[in-house]
């Protein structure tokens, strides 16, 4: 299994590319199987999620081609409607096949999900909202087995705000007879992406960006060309290893319209950042200072940067209060972070930080994807050494990181 060697103390300066979106590029990859027609996609980041997305989606009779960045995808012969077990265990977004494929088939079998080290995370809202369009479901054996002749608009209220719930919902409601609304839907940057390029297909839906989409149903997609979002997760996780390490980036192809809270907090850190078109620069010189955030959803502080901001944290100039309202177990990292020498107290679902002087390097276990990125932060701004093991989590969702680290200064090297 392959670690991470960071020796820290080193100040960043140099250009970083962004790349696409890891969550907007899954559900648009799944787009593809409600379409004969050809799916044109850039800016596909190169990761190991979108490489077990291609392989799920190439299961099913979906033709892929891949050059790069760029993937086109080709609907026509889908003859299997499955997503089994051995790839929903590495990658719970394939649950994201589940309602293009019943609406435009008619039936799917895909492996419930399961728990994972941030929470158990159901997917009762995904069957609550294909249930009220019409779809019969049971669970037998870990998997979903869902039917319909056609799926037929309505209203569905989700219980909770869900960004891969909407985006299966919306997949489907696209096909469904009829209009459908969802209400209580989340407005992330990545389900916007998703509803530009399903309106690129033919889709007809109102509302988009909002928490109420208004489908009308069309009986069919064809083939379109789109470009996946810049990645606003990879975008404040290089901001913040700067703020952590002292220096001055430049991140280009990137999208600051879509990072506003999450850059008001880096500025509340001392980080000066300067936008222009598609670019943000970002120098930072002395000790980061503490800011206190809670998680909640788009537009607010996203879960998915909690872990890296504490990292900064954990160096401030003082004390402070992280809440994670998002997830019931997504303080995996500090553990690891105080084992690095950093002071974190967590009661219930928040976590108390009080600055230190130095973080001194240690081995050190990464548990999930971003819980991974935020040791490399620590490790960077660390005094000596760090290895970190366990990286397949990172390498799910961020593109060549160490690469694209080194090359700005930082002392990182993958070990075989
Ligand atoms: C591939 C992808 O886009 N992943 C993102 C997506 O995950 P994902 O879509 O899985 O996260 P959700 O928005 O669905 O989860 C939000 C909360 O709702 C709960 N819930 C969700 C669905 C459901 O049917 N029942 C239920 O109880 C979850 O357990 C969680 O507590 O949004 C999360 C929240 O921004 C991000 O951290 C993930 O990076
Ligand atoms: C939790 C995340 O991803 P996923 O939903 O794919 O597990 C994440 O991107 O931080």
């Amino acid at each position: 299994m392959d670690k991470l060697q960071i020796v820290g103390g080193k100040r960043l300066k140099g250009k970083i590319a962004i790349s696409g979106a890891k969550n907007a590029a899954l559900p648009i990859l799944c787009a593809g199987l409600l379409t004969a027609g050809d799916l044109e996609l850039t800016n596909v980041p190169g990761l190991h999620d979108v490489k077990t997305m291609l392989t799920l989606l190439g299961q099913t009779g979906l033709k892929v081609s891949r050059d790069g960045e760029r993937v086109t995808l080709n609907g026509g012969a889908i003859d299997k409607l499955e997503a089994p077990y051995e790839m929903v265990k590495t990658m719970r977004a394939s649950i994201l096949v589940l309602g293009p494929l019943l609406a435009r088939f008619g039936e799917a079998k895909v492996s419930l999900p399961g728990g994972c080290a941030i929470g158990s995370r159901p997917v009762d809202q995904h069957i609550k909202g294909l249930q009220a369009l019409g779809a019969e479901i049971t669970i037998e054996g870990g998997y979903i087995y869902a039917k319909c002749k056609k799926l037929r608009g309505t209203r569905i209220v989700t219980d909770m705000i869900t960004v891969t719930g909407t985006e299966n919902l919306l997949m489907a409601a696209t096909l469904a007879e009829g209009e459908t609304v969802l209400e209580n839907a989340a407005r992330e940057p990545e389900v916007t992406d998703l509803a530009n390029l399903l309106v690129a297909m033919g889709a007809k839906i109102e509302g988009i960006g909002t928490d109420r989409l208004t489908i009308q149903g069309v009986p069919e997609l064809h083939g379109a060309s789109h470009a996946v979002i810049a990645d606003r997760i990879e975008t404040a996780t290089f901001l913040c290893a700067v703020a952590a390490t002292g220096g001055d980036i430049l991140l280009t192809n990137t999208r600051c319209d879509i990072l506003d809270v999450a850059l008001d907090k880096l500025r509340e850190v001392g980080l000066i950042m300067t936008a222009a078109g598609d670019s943000i620069r970002a120098q930072m010189g002395g000790r980061p200072k503490p800011v206190s955030f809670r998680t909640t959803e788009y537009p607010g502080f996203p879960t998915d940067m909690q872990a890296q901001f504490m990292a900064v944290n954990t160096i401030a100039g003082g004390t402070s209060r992280v809440t994670e309202t998002i997830f019931e177990n997504r303080f995996m990292h500090v553990q690891e972070m105080n084992r690095l020498g950093a002071s974190i107290q967590i009661e219930g679902n928040t976590a108390f930080i009080r600055g230190v002087d130095k973080l001194v390097g240690a081995p050190v276990m990464a548990t999930d994807l971003r819980a991974s990125a935020s040791l490399v932060i620590a490790a960077m701004a660390a005094q000596g050494q760090t290895v970190i093991e366990r990286i397949y989590h990172l390498d799910r969702g961020y593109d060549r990181m160490e690469v694209k680290l080194s090359a700005v200064g930082a002392d990182i090297v993958r070990i075989k």
